[in-house]
């Protein structure tokens, strides 16, 4: 219980600026590196179009995203490999991929579960970005990629940027960051043409919501629920009015994640308006449930299909 709490304070203090674990500010020394391009990630950077763009795309063919979530190295990077690729070959238009982390706050017990499953597989950001550099090449569609605050604090910022960019991931999701702590994130993530994405929830004040949108690149993240991450029987009511109130707010698009599981829970958050719709926890546990690696994509792909179905 202590550690629900913990993380519903977590997602809501973010989103009302009270005391937050990261609020002390951080001094980062930028290091300029110089980063060896590797060739084909840096062809695959222009290859796959952004965040935004994607979704300009699909508004102009009257389209809502799907964008699944999966974390990376559950239950091995080999699968995930798999897994980005036929995500992609699914029809999903963004993929969020989510680095593993020890202290997952946010998240609920599926995806506590399959970040501490890849830990112990030894996953770590580096192994994680080598997979990316031979993956993204041949994805059709741009990555977000997930992390929390502290993996990027450890390697340093700019140095974060580059090998993220370098790998030809056009997004990037923190959920951990406090608004006021973005402004460094969001000049590095600009200067290295990385699309930095933050998160607006249903207890954020209307004020800071508009600030958040007006901060976000690629698209603005709507939280749909209170709480963690994690499937729910049903999509909360409250997240008609709560487009209706962001869409009042900015012209950027807007996705939808938290609790969504069902090809009908993403019908009824695309008919409220949404421009995306993000699945994470019903898909990370298809795989981590799963028998062997090889059930967990075929079903993953059933699932997929599913989702994608509904919104055509
Ligand atoms: O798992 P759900 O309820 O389908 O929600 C998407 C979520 O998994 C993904 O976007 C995500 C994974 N970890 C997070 C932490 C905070 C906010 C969002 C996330």
């Amino acid at each position: 219980m202590a550690s629900f709490l913990k993380a519903t304070h977590f997602i809501h203090s973010n989103n009302n600026h009270q005391n937050h674990p990261f609020s002390q500010s951080y001094t980062q020394r930028i290091k300029i590196s110089t980063s060896r391009k590797p060739l084909m990630a840096a062809l695959s950077a222009t290859a796959t179009v952004g965040l935004s763009e994607t979704f300009t795309r699909l508004k102009d063919q009257g389209k809502v995203a799907l964008i699944p979530y999966i974390t990376a190295g559950d239950p091995d990077l080999a699968t995930t490999a798999e897994a980005l690729k036929l995500l992609d070959r699914c029809g999903s238009d963004i993929i969020e991929l989510g680095v593993p982390y020890s202290d997952p706050l946010a998240d609920g017990p599926v995806i506590q579960a399959a970040a501490s499953r890849a830990l112990n597989k030894g996953t770590n950001f580096a192994k994680v970005i080598s997979m990316l550099e031979d993956v993204v090449p041949q994805l059709s569609c741009p990555i977000a990629l997930f992390t929390y605050y502290n993996p990027i604090l450890k390697r340093g910022i700019e140095k974060f940027m580059v090998t993220v960019r370098d790998t030809g991931v056009h997004g990037l999701v923190v959920p951990d960051v406090p608004l006021e702590e973005t402004e460094m994130l969001r000049k590095e993530a600009a200067r290295h043409n990385i699309e930095l994405v933050l998160l607006t929830t249903p207890t954020t004040p209307k004020i800071r919501m508009k600030a958040i949108t007006e901060a976000s690149e690629g698209f603005v993240y709507l939280v749909s629920a209170v709480g963690v991450t994690g499937a729910r029987s049903s999509v909360s009511a409250k997240v008609q009015s709560l487009l209706i109130d962001i869409k009042e707010a900015t012209s950027k698009p807007v996705a939808v994640g938290f609790g969504i599981s069902k090809p009908e829970h993403v019908k009824q958050v695309a008919e409220w308006g949404a421009d995306g719709v993000i699945v994470g926890s019903a898909m990370v546990r298809i795989l981590g449930d799963a028998k062997s690696p090889e059930e967990g994509l075929k079903e993953l792909e059933v699932f997929t299909t599913s989702l994608k179905s509904a919104l055509s």
